[in-house]
């Protein structure tokens, strides 16, 4: 269901809300260097310098297995996409930019989210 579920003790689930968050990331118009693991063949010196690869669908494919035991494993997943991104990409780069955009717009949505439990 879209719309977070809300237990009877009012607290809410925190995995079902990260997982609209992280569709909130996926729509998102700069989201598209994110949305599939860097081919690791394809783009120079990323395997090298990159060592952990961290994308929106490898985060999906987690939420979806229950490897996240809480919100917390969910926010560092996608703070290590913005990490990534800021380490192998100029800043002003087309992709540079759009990850500092993208963590911006994470960060924003995950304080109002805290807030909420
Ligand atoms: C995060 N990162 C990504 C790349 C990279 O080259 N990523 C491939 C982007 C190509 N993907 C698209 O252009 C696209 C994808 C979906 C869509 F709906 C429309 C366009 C390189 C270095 C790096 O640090």
């Amino acid at each position: 269901s879209k719309k977070a579920k809300i237990w009877r003790n009012g607290s809410t689930n925190e995995l079902e809300e990260c997982h609209q968050l992280l569709g909130e990331l996926e729509t998102h118009q700069d989201a598209w260097p994110f949305l599939q693991p860097v081919n690791l063949k394809t783009v120079p010196g990323y395997k090298k310098i990159v060592k952990k690869p961290m994308d929106f669908s490898t985060i999906r494919e987690k939420i979806i297995n229950k490897q996240y035991s809480s919100g917390e494993g969910f926010k560092d997943d996608v703070n290590l996409v913005f990490d990534n991104c800021e380490r192998f990409n100029e800043d002003n780069s087309e992709i540079g930019k759009a990850g500092h955009i993208m963590r911006t717009f994470f960060d924003k949505r995950w304080t109002e989210l805290l807030k909420r439990w």
